[in-house]
């Protein structure tokens, strides 16, 4: 039986963590599938870390996986150190803050084994996907970075900066290794690079809905990676 482990990157996420592990139990154990979660959290001040020690003794010291970094070090890398410790055979990356509601993951198992997809993708700019809860600033933003990702790179993609994605596992360890964006900017280069190694991507549509809880790490330094990680990559590709 395949087994799928989430690595959950974490900053300030103590009143979501504990609901989003719930409902990934449940999906997971309503379908009978193997799973494990990893945790990284990057020194979180609001006690995140005794948050999901707790969460261990209650699943399990099997199904979740805490791997704490020293301080916040970006929201690429947070994958890229969760990976190591990952022992799925397929891997899914997805906010903590319950945006990417873990009842879309069975469809992103069964869109995958269905076409033997390499990624499986959420998307909430096709099918009945969409946004719910972000003010007009925010969605303008969204929907710039990724037009102009489409325009300049045509991937053809339809969600290039959404964060809940499945990946066989050898294939995100190979892309992840090309890739050399640290911060939110990391999923489009992700996407853009595995499409040009002729990865094959399956999408599913998924609502997002804005965090109840926390704030958005989402800052501006992170928009001016974005644009000097798009003009690289144009360059190259
Ligand atoms: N460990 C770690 N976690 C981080 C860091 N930055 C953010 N996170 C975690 O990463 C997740 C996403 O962060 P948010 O701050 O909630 O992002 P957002 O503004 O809602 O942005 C979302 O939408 C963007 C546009 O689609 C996405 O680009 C982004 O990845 C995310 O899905 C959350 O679980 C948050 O705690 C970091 O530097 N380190
Ligand atoms: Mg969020």
């Amino acid at each position: 039986m395949a087994k799928y482990s989430v690595i959950l990157p974490t900053y300030n996420e103590r009143d979501n963590l504990p609901i989003v592990t719930w409902l990934l139990a449940k999906a997971f154990n309503e379908n009978k599938i193997d799973w494990e979660l990893v945790i990284v959290d990057d020194a979180s001040p609001d006690g995140t870390q005794d948050i999901a020690k707790e969460l261990i003794k209650i699943y399990g010291a099997d199904r979740i996986l805490l791997k704490p970094r020293p301080g916040l070090l970006g929201l690429g890398t947070a994958y890229v150190h969760g990976l190591q410790f990952c022992s799925g055979d397929f891997v899914i990356i997805m906010d903590a803050d319950f945006s990417h509601h873990p009842k879309f993951i069975p469809k992103f198992i069964e869109l995958q084994k269905k076409h033997n997809y390499d990624i499986v993708t959420g998307t909430r700019y096709a099918g009945d996907g969409g946004v719910y809860g972000w003010d007009l600033k925010r969605k303008i933003i969204s929907r710039t970075a990724n037009l102009l990702a489409t325009v300049l790179l045509n991937p053809g993609v339809s969600d290039l900066t959404g964060s809940f994605r499945l990946y066989r596992r050898e294939v995100l360890e190979k892309v992840i290794s090309e890739t050399t964006s640290k911060g939110y900017v990391f999923q489009m280069e992700m996407m853009v690079r595995a499409k040009a190694a002729g990865c094959t991507v399956g999408e599913v549509p998924i609502s997002f809905v804005d965090r109840l809880y926390g704030e958005s790490k989402l800052s501006s330094s992170e928009i001016v990676q974005y644009v000097r990680g798009l003009l690289l990559l144009w360059r190259t590709f």
